[in-house]
């Protein structure tokens, strides 16, 4: 995980100085007296960059690290909110230490399992997310995962294009997901935006989670809910993971959970790559204790090069882009704006994270 120290600045890309709630105000502030936010991005991300300033120029005023680096100490004084970009780069204490006037951390994604919430909180910050921009993206790419694994997608492109391989499909079949069941694993809004799609496939949809969605929730989608994540595991045909990552969720699939899953299916995960055991879920992909995995998160991320996850032939894996869609980006830049905006403009806050 990046973590952005205040030596480390030197790679994020932008210093952004916030003009919105002034513009509002017909830009009756000179842009020196304008509060700011720093972005901090994850790197290599410098065309998305270029859009998501094109979308902040209608508010803010963008100054680069470099300027920021050059007057350091008068800029650490303007900064009152810092924009984190995609969910990854962490926070130290030593950023925060430098920045006496910051209010608020507006997270651009929904987990916020790379910010230390109770340190933040004890600098007075506040610390806000994205849920609705990441719901549909993130659910798309788990009935992407989905389906892909079921099908062999990955396995049938790699024959369509190697000139040597015979090419019968009754070497690798795969299993249906029409009519299948499908155990979710976290029912916030992203697990029900999955079973809003899955249940277009006829799937059966049973689900876990801390709390019971109400009755009528269940029945427009037709989740079955189970009180204990045992009994997902042991008749569902795919299960797919979409907690938060918390203390409570670290590790939540290991070796007994997936000796519980039936031989036949498949573990996909969506939500953070530490929820799974994974030296367990290796041994079980290995002696094929289950079907097969499809995983957007690792960690770390990316896997090493060596790492057995990657040699293995009934594994997919994604390089966590649940949200990587141009809709997805600026609708998450736009929530997260709304949020450091309501927080400087004392408004209520549409999306704070409160530490547990
Ligand atoms: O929103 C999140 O937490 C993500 O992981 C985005 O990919």
């Amino acid at each position: 995980m990046e973590s952005y120290s205040a030596a480390s600045l030197a790679s994020a890309s932008h210093l952004i100085m916030s003009r919105a709630r002034f513009s509002l105000l017909n830009n009756v502030m000179a842009e020196e007296e304008l509060p700011g936010v720093l972005i901090l991005d994850i790197g290599g991300t410098h065309g998305v960059l270029e859009d998501l300033a094109a979308l902040l120029k209608k508010h803010f005023h963008l100054i680069t690290m470099k300027e920021f680096l050059g007057n350091r100490e008068e800029m650490s004084k303007k900064i009152q909110s810092v924009f984190v970009f995609e969910c990854r780069p962490t926070i130290d204490r030593e950023l925060l230490e430098s920045l006496p006037n910051l209010k608020v951390i507006g997270n651009s994604g929904v987990g916020v399992d790379h910010l230390d919430l109770k340190m933040i909180s004890s600098f007075g910050v506040k610390v806000t997310n994205t849920p609705h921009a990441v719901a549909d993206p993130t659910a798309d790419i788990g009935m992407a995962l989905m389906l892909a694994s079921a099908r062999r997608l990955v396995e049938g492109c790699q024959v369509a294009v190697s000139p040597d391989t015979k090419y019968f499909a009754v070497d690798w079949l795969g299993v249906e997901v029409t009519r299948a069941t499908l155990g979710i694993i976290g029912m916030g809004s992203i697990g029900y935006k999955v079973a809003q799609r899955a249940r277009a496939f006829n799937m059966k949809i049973l689900y876990h989670n801390r709390n019971r969605r109400r009755k009528e929730e269940e029945e427009a989608v037709g989740a079955h809910y189970c009180a204990k994540m045992e009994d997902l595991l042991q008749q569902s045909d795919f299960v797919m993971l979409v907690v938060n990552l918390t203390p409570e969720t670290h590790k939540l699939i290991g070796k007994k959970e997936l000796g519980l899953m039936k031989p036949t299916a498949t573990l996909i995960n969506i939500s953070r790559g530490a929820v799974i055991d994974q030296e367990a879920l290796v041994e079980a992909l290995q002696n094929k204790v289950i079907r097969a995995a499809a995983l957007d998160v690792t960690y770390p991320e990316p896997l090493p090069r060596d790492h057995p996850l990657l040699n293995l032939n009934n594994v997919i894996i994604t390089p966590h882009i649940g949200t990587a869609t141009v809709q997805a980006i600026r609708m998450m830049a736009e929530e997260a704006i709304a949020n450091i905006l309501a927080v400087l403009n004392g408004q209520p806050i549409p999306s704070e994270v409160f530490p547990k």
